[in-house]
């Protein structure tokens, strides 16, 4: 089966300012829709989630300390094809603990890592995975905040079944939870002609590089399904 999802954007007055450059980083919870992708895993879409973001985008291509991460596959040096930085949420740039509390209101976990990814263009993207948080967390929620172009964002089951496609538009906002780190792969792929676009997620009890690995956990507590 395949399922595609389309957020649009909300209409936008010009004369309110944008978030980033002191706009008031309202968000809208109105639109809100969860997909149940199968019996313990779920992903939330928010269109239009976090109106004006096109200041913040903007201020953060030029702010933010981008690295380029390398990755060595046996004896080779992969570039990832995207730019990355990370932060507790106390250094992370504003309004990202305003976005913070926001989401811990809502899902009740305590958001405290983020981290920026740059698609320069269409050739920037992120290969099929499940986070990290996995190895340490059950049932992590994972929140992602898009910004500036569209992208296609795909979920597919490990256990084998049809891909899930939606589209993240500027403002959107995407939230997986559940299984859906240890049951379920996501990606952003390549996508020739596609503009910059930004992904600000939000994570909790983030592993860190010498985290304990717990992927086999099958006591998944009932209220973490939820
Ligand atoms: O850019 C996105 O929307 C997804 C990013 C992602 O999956 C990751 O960094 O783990
Ligand atoms: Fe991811």
């Amino acid at each position: 089966m395949t399922a595609v999802f389309t957020p649009s954007l909300f209409d936008v007055d010009p004369e309110e300012s944008d978030v980033g450059s002191g706009g008031a980083a309202e968000v809208s919870w109105t639109g809100a829709h969860r997909t149940q992708l199968d019996e313990r895993s779920w992903a939330d879409v928010v269109p239009g989630w976090l109106p004006r973001s096109d200041g913040w985008f903007s201020e953060l291509v030029g702010t933010v300390a981008w690295n380029q991460r390398r990755r060595r596959m046996f004896t080779q040096v992969i570039v990832e094809p995207r730019l990355t930085c990370g932060w507790g949420l106390a250094e992370a740039p504003s309004p990202s603990e305003h976005l913070a509390a926001e989401l811990v209101a809502r899902y009740r976990v305590p958001f405290d890592r983020v981290s920026a990814n740059f698609y320069r263009d269409g050739a920037d993207s992120v290969a099929w995975h499940g986070d990290r948080v996995r190895f340490v967390h059950p049932a992590p929620v994972v929140a992602i905040v898009s910004l500036g172009a569209p992208r296609r964002f795909g979920l597919r089951p490990l256990a084998g079944g049809g891909t899930r496609w939606l589209t993240l538009c500027g403002g959107d906002l995407l939230v997986m939870g559940g299984r859906c780190q240890h049951e379920w792969q996501h990606t952003v792929p390549k996508e020739p002609g596609a503009g910059p676009r930004i992904s600000v997620t939000f994570r909790h009890g983030d592993p860190g590089p010498v985290a304990a690995r717990s992927e086999r956990a099958r006591d998944v507590p009932e209220w973490a399904l939820r």
